[in-house]
Order: C-alpha cells, then sequence, then structure tokens
C-alpha cells in the first residue's frame, strides 16, 4: 500500500513482534480504554499500582521503544516486518527508563490505524471486540494452553449455572499458536451452544499477565471470567471452581468433594504431562480427548523425533570440527537422524562468504547458522553447529530460534588457548600473536566463557572417541536418539 502524501515523509519504525501484537490490540479495542503507547508516569504508575495516572485501572506496561533517530520526529509510522506501514504514532512523549540499551528510547502517544495487520492461518478467529455481540451473560476462559476434560467439565458447569454462552480467548504467543488454535478448535463441539473462540495476539508478559487478560475479555464483552486463581481489581466478575478431579468410579471429572475418597484420580500436572510427550508415551483419554492429544503430540514431539541442535562452541582449534564430524558419523551409523552438519569453516564459505570477524559480523554469521538450525528443527531434523560462537548473548539468540522449533544443547570445547595454541593447525594463532590477523578470538577479540553449557569438553588430553561418546551418553540420557 502506497502511503498518503502527508505520511510520505515521516520516520518509519518496525516495532518488535511482542509490540507489534501490542499494537494491534490498541488498534483493535482489545486494550480499551488504552489508545496509544504509555509515556513514563503512566507507566510508573502503572508499574507501582495497576492504575494509568488519571486513576483508571489498568495492570500491565504497554510502550514502544526505538532506535534514538527514530524518536525525533512528532509523527513516526510503524510498520510490520515486510514494510508495511499499519499506523501512525502522534509522538507525545520521548522517554528513557533505566536498564533500557544505549541508542534507544521509548515514545508514548496515540495511534491512528493505516491498514488491519496481515495474518496467516486462522485469519478468521483474529477477531476484534466489536465482533463479538452477545446481548445478556458471557463467560470467557483466556488461554494458552488447549482445554483438556477438566476445564470442559468446568466451563460447562459454570456456563450453566450463569446461563452463557462462552467465549474463549486464544492467547497467541508466538511459538505453537497453530497447535493451539486447532486443539481449541476440537472441542468447540463441547463447549454451550452459541460460543466461539478468538485468537488473541497477547504478547507473554512479567507483570500481571492474567489481570491484562481479563482486562481484554471485559473489552470482548464478557461478564464473567474463569481463572485458576483469583484477580484483585478484574473488571468483570471473575469465577474461581472449585477444584475437580477424575471419578475413576463413574468415570467423569467433578468436584472432587462429590467423589469417593479412593476413586479420585489426581489431574496430570503439565510437567507429567511433558514427561509423556518426551517419552512417546500416550496421553490418556481420560485426560484429554484425542484430537487435543493429538495437537500436544505435535507441539512437542518425543525426544527422538524432535528436532535437535547440538552446538558446539569453543576456540579456534579447540576441537569443536573435528568432534562435530565425527559425532555426524555415529549418529550417521546410528540411523533414526537426519543430520546436518554446519561447520564453522563451511558456513564461512556458503552462508557468510565476504563477513569480517568484526563483533557485528560474526553476530550475523551466528544468526543465519541459528536460523538454518531452527528450520532444520523446524522439520525435526538433528543440526549441528561448530562455530566459534563467542558471544553469550548471540548463542542465546540462537537458542531462543531453535527452542521455538526445537531443543537445543550447548557443548562447551573448552580446550584451553595454550593448548589450541599449541596445535596451531592452521598457523593462524602465530600470524594473529605476529598481529598480522585482526581481532583473533582469545588474542585480540574476546571469547565469553557459557555458563549455559550442557556439557563442557577439554580436548587436551581427551581421545577423539571418548569425546563422542560423551556426546552420544549425553544424547541417549536425554531420549534424543532412539
Ligand atoms: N580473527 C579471527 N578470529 C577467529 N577465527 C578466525 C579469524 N580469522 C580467521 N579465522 C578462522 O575462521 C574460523 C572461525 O570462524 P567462525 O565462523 O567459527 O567464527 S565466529 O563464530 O563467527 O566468531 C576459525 O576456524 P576454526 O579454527 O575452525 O574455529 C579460523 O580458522
Ligand atoms: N580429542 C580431540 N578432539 C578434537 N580434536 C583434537 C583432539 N585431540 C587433538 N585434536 C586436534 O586438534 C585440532 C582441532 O582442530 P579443529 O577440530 O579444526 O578445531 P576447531 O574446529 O575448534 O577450530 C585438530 O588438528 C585435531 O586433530
Amino acid at each position: 500500500m502506497s502511503l498518503p502524501d502527508d505520511l510520505r515523509e515521516l520516520p518509519v519504525w518496525t516495532p518488535s513482534p511482542a509490540e507489534l501484537a501490542d499494537l494491534e490490540l490498541l488498534l483493535s479495542g482489545a486494550f480499551a480504554p488504552l489508545t496509544g503507547f504509555l509515556g513514563a508516569m503512566d507507566t510508573a504508575a502503572v508499574m507501582a499500582g495497576g492504575r494509568l495516572m488519571d486513576g483508571t485501572p489498568w495492570p500491565s506496561p504497554v510502550v514502544l521503544t526505538v532506535a534514538e533517530e527514530a524518536g525525533t520526529a512528532s509523527r513516526i509510522v510503524l510498520q510490520d516486518p515486510e514494510g508495511v506501514p499499519l499506523a501512525v504514532l502522534d509522538v507525545t512523549e520521548v522517554w528513557r527508563s533505566p536498564g533500557l540499551g544505549d541508542g534507544l528510547v521509548r515514545l508514548g502517544g496515540s495511534l491512528t490505524a493505516l491498514r488491519a495487520p496481515a495474518h496467516g492461518s486462522f485469519q478468521r478467529l483474529r477477531r476484534g471486540p466489536e465482533a463479538i455481540t452477545v446481548d445478556g451473560p458471557l463467560l470467557a476462559v483466556a488461554t494458552r494452553e488447549p482445554l483438556h476434560r477438566r476445564e470442559l467439565g468446568q466451563l460447562r458447569q459454570v456456563a450453566g449455572k450463569i446461563g452463557a454462552p462462552v467465549l474463549v480467548l486464544a492467547l497467541l504467543s508466538g511459538a505453537h499458536d497453530e497447535e493451539l488454535v486447532r486443539a481449541l478448535l476440537s472441542v468447540q463441539k463441547d463447549l454451550p451452544e452459541g460460543s466461539s473462540i478468538v485468537t488473541v495476539p497477547l504478547a507473554p508478559r512479567q507483570e500481571r499477565e492474567a489481570l491484562l487478560a481479563a482486562h481484554v475479555a471485559a473489552a470482548y464483552g464478557a461478564t464473567h471470567l474463569l481463572a485458576e486463581a483469583p484477580l484483585e481489581g478484574a473488571p468483570l466478575e471473575v469465577i474461581v471452581p472449585e477444584p475437580w478431579a477424575y471419578d475413576m468410579d463413574v468415570e467423569v471429572w467433578r468436584p472432587v468433594a462429590k467423589i469417593e475418597e479412593s476413586h479420585v484420580r489426581v489431574s496430570l500436572t503439565r510437567d507429567d504431562l511433558n514427561t509423556l510427550l518426551d517419552r512417546g508415551e500416550p496421553v490418556p483419554e481420560w485426560f484429554t480427548p484425542p484430537a487435543v492429544a493429538a495437537e500436544l503430540l505435535r507441539a512437542r514431539p518425543p525426544r527422538h523425533a524432535r528436532g535437535l541442535t547440538v552446538f558446539f562452541t569453543g576456540l579456534s582449534g579447540s576441537g569443536k570440527s573435528t568432534v562435530a564430524r565425527a559425532l555426524a558419523d555415529a549418529l550417521v551409523e546410528h540411523g533414526g537422524r537426519t543430520v546436518s552438519l554446519l561447520d564453522g569453516d563451511v558456513v564461512r564459505q556458503m552462508l557468510s562468504s565476504g563477513l569480517t570477524f568484526s563483533k557485528a559480523d560474526r553476530d550475523l554469521n551466528i544468526r543465519r547458522i541459528g536460523y538454518v538450525a531452527a528450520e532444520i528443527a523446524r522439520h525435526g531434523g538433528l543440526a549441528i553447529c561448530a562455530p566459534i560462537a563467542p558471544f553469550a548473548s548471540t548463542r542465546a539468540e540462537v537458542r531462543r530460534m531453535v527452542e521455538e522449533k526445537g531443543d537445543f544443547v550447548l557443548i562447551h570445547v573448552a580446550t584451553p588457548l595454550e593448548e589450541c595454541e599449541r596445535r596451531d593447525r592452521k598457523g593462524l594463532y602465530a600470524k594473529a600473536r605476529a598481529g598480522l590477523i585482526p581481532e583473533f578470538t582469545g588474542i585480540s577479540s574476546p571469547y565469553e566463557v557459557p555458563d549455559d553449557a550442557d556439557l563442557v569438553l577439554d580436548t587436551t588430553d581427551l581421545p577423539l572417541d571418548k569425546a563422542v561418546a560423551t556426546v552420544l551418553d549425553l544424547l541417549t540420557s536425554r531420549l534424543y536418539l532412539s
């Protein structure tokens, strides 16, 4: 879409995915009465007491961070990552808060929509508050988890009591959203007549998230909210159901108070469920309907079939490539896994040719590796990466990218610098010492030792077959190999 003439000269900014999600809720009215991003005083008041400066209850900050240069204009266009303009922010305040990175500022101000954000799957469920028109009581439930038999029973009971249909707010967080929505759709038939499901891009947050979800539910016209715990200050009636359990005698879920003690089957916790899924054991039907179990399985396949990145990090000459290559061979011999080796040197030729060893270029190199590894994980494959990856924050970024789709195992090849330098296989250390190679890791560029490694290997006195066996043992004990 081309911008109207009067907006063409304005600076543009692409907010983060979480900020774009907030933007969407601000524009749709789901964050009513907010109409824009908060300023410093409102944010402080919200953090301190759950109210805006004028006393309006509001539980959680809704803020926008931009680069300093973008914060100099009085109006700014906010666009999606593909460059499509979504809204104009009339800036009323440029502010800083402690802990905000250098060169960044926050912008407060009100928003004018230019166009609705584009959406992928389940577009028809992405409805704003105006699309929900229910006269009379409406019972909401806001969830990032599928509804299992217990929650379904409780919803039916409470909805029946207050004579209301149910509005399920599927809170999207960016990971496994499709599985969540399919799982919720699969139980829609088990909800009272007239019930509906909408997807709400409510980015996860630290401050009073459940209360914020209650505000969103109220904006959608809900009069009641089914919640796990009381929510002080909620703008609608919060109903916390009495404890329920599965009655093994009559094979239904119902209030514990009504079940004879010897017939009570305690529910599965999320940890129990994860253990079953990790091991590839079936999720029992008494706990959740089979269609929901199928989506749980899709979101969390058994570990031996789940995408995995084994990420080696360490100094040049520490042994990363040698161990990584031998591990890849061993895994191929073992079978059952598709293995891709993203070796540092090869990546430098294929994906990152032209990049230098400056911090910015190293970060870009590692991010590219992370992107490819995450794609491999998405398809259930096993990626072995072996770059130096000297910076902790970039390794953490790769971990985040991969863990959206699979699992991440970090191996620090901690062979000391003296040994790496003694080996000096490629003669690079000698050149670096002579000042011929600038920014050489360990000599003139830092290596940040990981504090989140799953395994630490020092190859000084460790034969290669032992090193590989140690990694295989770790992967086997964590159920990654069948
Ligand atoms: N300045 C400098 N610092 C470190 N390494 C250097 C440098 N210049 C060239 N090389 C060679 O490049 C290999 C490291 O590339 P990586 O892609 O793994 O590095 S990084 O993760 O982007 O930091 C590394 O290979 P390995 O020995 O396999 O680690 C070196 O051979
Ligand atoms: N146990 C070991 N594991 C890995 N490499 C070892 C080991 N012992 C000696 N080496 C030698 O150390 C060097 C490591 O080089 P390389 O694997 O390319 O390291 P990196 O990829 O970390 O730069 C190789 O010459 C390798 O033969």
